[in-house]
């Protein structure tokens, strides 16, 4: 390491945490970052929580096989938007996030600040800038990898929750989100490609894909609506469509059927990028996740929230079909493979 490039090693912790907090933006809570918790308001009377990690080699690498070099912005951002994510896909509108990072000694000081402004970037832009939700707190610590882990809170504003569960036969499936964009670019960071070539490339489709594995855009401002237009089972896709729709059908006790024709459609709007790669492009629409977009169902004749699109249908039975053929995808596992 040059010696002019400072590292946490270097610091102590309040002198990293002084370099963190103005990044943060100004806080939303009641007491923010800075005591021995933070203190969130909670109107409702009821608290959402959930909680989402990071790991260096897991979830992001560093410097990838494309040569693309992963800057503390972008695992910033992505941590905020997954967590953000699993609030509204319970309906409810995030209000505070805690930041825990485990740091390598040799983490360059300037990326821990990017990282800091990505989650507040994300935030801030997800959120339309309402000033409703920022991060109020953490943790830091040494370990051999980096591990950033958020927690995250949210309001259901007096709505009921929408769980899993409620998905009844004769609901109408939709989505909201750009199916398989994350897988494709995974597997464009995995790949032999010259990243700083397929950053040049007039179309971009490729670089598009990329974008989306880093820095997410779940629709943050639809869970809630979804709920007002009584959604009856509702989940974020991470882990891909056909994993987490049978999320829904197994809770809910019911079938899924998948629209062929919107998932043929997908595909073949990933087909050119995927054939760069020699992938196939219903495997990321299939089974790809980290696009966090949100997987809902309606009661027959709902008004569907702006957004979403129709793509599959509730029936008795259960698992997953795509116009009633068994898919071949499994979707991602972190354990499974
Ligand atoms: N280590 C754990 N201890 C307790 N609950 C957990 C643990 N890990 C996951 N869960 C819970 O298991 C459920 C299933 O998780 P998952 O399907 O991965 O949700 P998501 O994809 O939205 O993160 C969630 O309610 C989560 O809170
Ligand atoms: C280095 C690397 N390998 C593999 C992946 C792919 N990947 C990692 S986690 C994941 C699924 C979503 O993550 P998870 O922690 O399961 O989120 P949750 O379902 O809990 O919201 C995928 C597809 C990746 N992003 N980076
Ligand atoms: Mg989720």
């Amino acid at each position: 390491m040059p010696s002019d490039i400072l590292t946490v090693e270097q610091l102590d912790e309040k002198a990293l945490l002084e370099r963190i907090f103005p990044r943060l933006g100004p806080t939303t809570a009641l007491i923010g970052p800075g005591d021995d918790a933070a203190v969130i308001a909670a109107p409702d009377g009821r608290t959402v929580i959930s909680i989402d990690t990071l790991v260096q080699d897991a979830d992001f690498r560093l410097l990838w096989p494309s040569g693309y070099r992963t800057g503390g912005y972008t695992v910033g951002w992505k941590c905020a938007a997954q967590n953000l994510s699993d609030i509204n896909a319970m309906g409810a509108v995030p209000t505070s996030l805690v930041v825990s990072l485990t740091l390598p000694g040799s983490t360059e000081v300037a990326w821990v600040e990017d990282l800091a402004s990505g989650l507040a970037g994300a935030v801030t832009s997800l959120m339309f800038d309402t000033g409703r939700c920022s991060v109020v707190g953490g943790d830091l610590g040494r370990g051999s990898q980096i591990v950033v882990t958020a927690a995250v809170t949210g309001d259901l504003e007096g709505r009921a929750p929408v769980l899993r569960s409620g998905a009844r036969p004769g609901d109408v499936l939709a989505f909201t989100g750009a199916l398989g964009a994350a897988a494709g670019g995974l597997a464009v960071l995995e790949s032999s490609l010259d990243y700083s070539t397929v950053r040049e490339e007039p179309d971009q489709l490729l670089a598009t894909l990329v974008a989306s594995q880093n820095r997410p855009h779940p629709p943050i401002h639809l869970g809630p609506r979804a709920a007002a237009a009584g959604a009856t089972a509702m989940l974020d896709v991470s882990d891909g469509l056909v994993r987490d729709a049978g999320r829904i059908a197994l809770a809910s006790g019911v079938g899924i059927d998948l629209d062929a024709e919107y998932v043929r459609t997908r595909a073949e709007l990933l087909a050119p990028a995927a054939a760069r790669l020699g992938a196939d492009p219903l495997d990321w629409v299939l089974g790809g996740g980290e696009d966090h977009g949100l997987l809902a169902t309606f009661p027959p004749g709902a008004v569907l929230p702006k957004g979403f699109v129709r793509m599959g249908i509730v029936q008795d039975g259960g698992g997953v079909t795509v116009g009633g053929v068994a898919p071949q995808t499994t979707g991602w596992d972190h354990f499974a493979g």
